[in-house]
């Protein structure tokens, strides 16, 4: 099962070579891309404007604080004063948080929302307090002179006027109201406020006892410490929230958070440069090996090229010997074809065609062709005697003798056995042909021995010519069935000798000599006469 499941995958593996190692590049080349997008460097600037951006930010909080403090020892008196710092502070947390999200940190996020919330609540209770400081500022500052003045206009004609022990109670209850008020302004207190209350009732008990101007003036005394009474700790209250925001708390955990949350991000890019060093390492290493595996696979190539090469240049090289063999046996065979064994003379066949070629040229040239048709007499006897061998070698010397006698464009051929054919071109005349004939039997008896052996033969031969248009339209049979029936004649006359066919056909007036219907029959006698060969 798993060795089928192993096969199918590794032949799958296999047809899809290029398709794996394609994925593999694309693979390979993501992580690379990834690996360097993630070590992208940092700008340094970014922290160094973060932190300045959180110090800034730090200033004017602090002096937020200290424009609160102005307002509450009353010397800052308009809420806009309170306020002059938030555009900045606001433009300036609108930086960090575009900054911020560089890190991608959720504790330095958290650290800068925690910023946010603070400064929300504390703008908040800041606004409170503005609404609440300037009343409060305005009756501390009224209520002093406010006393001092009532106190003068007591101890002048109003008090002259009034019951002395009057005067003095009112003189000492306000003393005690200023000084309560005052103590209550520093730090208030619901004794102190109940204390202050009550002399309030009683300076409003002793009111009946003056004129409506001073009544005036300790109604507007008794206000100003109600609002006191009313928005001293209510403005201390508010001052405890805004401590109680934490603004300068969170700014400095965002500063640590920030900073913390930035190294992280610097070493994290280290690390990733890190991988990416080793990844391009891993990768220099691959690509070596592929170079090298490629190298290894071009001399494979080259080695097999060359051998390839070789084993063509040898295979070419045993065709051209072999088709030489061929040719030089198709060129021996065609000799064995055209040839005789024997005597290495022309055989039978190869005498056609040259006959063939030579009545034609005798039509074109109308020049007279002459065949001779030569069996030796006597051969069997030599055979029966000394042997085939010496027979053999009888032939072999009628054909060297009378090859020898021939013009090398006559051609001589042996048709088998004790037959031969002599083929003369442009015979000029008969007595040519005849002078040719003699000399053949002239050659031919003069072999006496073969082989150690004494032998005598001779020969009966068959003369018939051609002569231009007409021989060729006889054709070659005819010729050599003439020349046969002459040597047949020959034979018949006692052998020895050449008759001349009947049928033959020479130039100008040379016609054939002796008898129309036997033809001429020649005896070795007067060979002596014609011992030369055509000229
Ligand atoms: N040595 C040898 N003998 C051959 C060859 N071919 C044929 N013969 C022999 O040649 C002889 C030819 O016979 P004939 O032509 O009758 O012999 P001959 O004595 O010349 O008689 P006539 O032609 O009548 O004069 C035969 O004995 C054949 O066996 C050959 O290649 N070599």
């Amino acid at each position: 099962m798993f060795t089928l499941l192993a096969r199918r995958v590794a032949s799958w593996c296999r047809r899809r070579r290029v398709l794996l190692a394609s994925l593999a590049v694309i693979f390979m080349s993501a992580v690379l891309v990834f690996l360097y997008v993630r070590t992208d460097a940092v700008d340094p600037e970014i922290r160094n404007s973060v932190m300045l951006n959180l110090r800034e930010l730090e200033k004017l909080d602090a002096e937020w604080d200290a424009n609160i403090l102005r307002a509450h020892t009353g010397r800052v008196s308009t809420p806009l004063d309170l306020s002059s710092q938030l555009p900045r502070m606001h433009d300036l947390m609108a930086r960090l948080g575009d900054t911020l999200p560089l890190t991608g940190d959720s504790a330095a996020q958290a650290a800068y929302a925690q910023l946010r919330e603070a400064l929300q609540g504390k703008e908040q209770l800041v606004a409170q307090f503005a609404k609440h400081n300037p009343p409060l500022r305005a009756a501390l500052l009224h209520m002093p002179p406010a006393v001092a003045d009532l106190k003068t206009e007591i101890s002048g004609i109003e008090g002259a006027l009034a019951p002395g022990r009057i005067v003095v109670r009112l003189d000492t209850t306000l003393n005690a109201l200023l000084t309560e008020t005052l103590r209550y302004n520093i730090a208030p207190s619901p004794a102190l406020a109940a204390r202050i209350d009550e002399i309030l009732g009683d300076v409003a008990a002793q009111q009946i006892a003056f004129s409506p101007a001073v009544n005036d003036k300790m109604d507007a005394v008794i206000a100003s410490c109600r609002v006191i009474l009313e928005k001293r700790p209510l403005e201390n209250l508010l001052e405890a929230q805004i401590a109680a925001a934490g603004s300068d708390t969170a700014l400095d955990r965002l500063e640590r958070e920030f900073d913390r949350s930035f190294d992280a991000v610097l070493a994290e890019r280290q690390r990733f440069r890190g991988y990416l060093f080793a990844y391009s390492a891993v990768l220099m290493v691959l690509l070596v090996y592929a170079g090298a595996r490629l190298r290894r696979s071009y001399r494979i190539i080259g080695v097999v090229n060359r051998r390839l090469q070789s084993a063509n240049e040898t295979l070419e090289q045993r065709v051209a010997e072999r088709t030489a063999e061929l040719e030089a046996q198709s060129r021996q065979l065609e000799r064995l074809a055209q040839h005789d064994s024997l005597t290495g003379l022309i055989n039978y066949r190869q005498l056609t065609r040259l006959l063939e070629r030579a009545l034609a040229r005798a039509d074109r040239r109308d020049s007279v062709v002459v065949l001779m048709f030569i069996d030796l007499d006597g051969f069997k006897a030599v055979n029966d005697t000394w042997g085939h061998a010496a027979g053999d070698l009888v032939l072999q010397m009628v054909a060297r003798r009378v090859q020898a006698r021939l013009r090398a464009e006559d051609a001589l051929a042996r048709l088998g056995g004790d037959e031969f054919v002599i083929l003369l071109e442009d015979v000029a005349s008969e007595a040519g042909a005849l002078r040719v004939a003699r000399l053949a039997l002239q050659e031919i008896e003069s072999i006496t021995e073969a082989d150690g052996h004494a032998v005598t033969i001779s020969a009966s031969i068959g003369i018939a010519s051609a002569r231009g248009q007409a021989g060729a339209a006889r054709g070659q049979e005819a010729l050599l069935a003439d020349a046969d029936k002459a040597m047949y004649a020959a034979k018949q006359a006692g052998k020895g000798r050449f008759v001349v066919s009947q049928e033959s056909q020479w130039l100008g007036h040379d016609h054939p000599t002796g008898l129309a219907q036997d033809g001429v029959t020649h005896d070795n006698t007067d060979r002596a006469a014609n011992a030369d060969p055509i000229g």
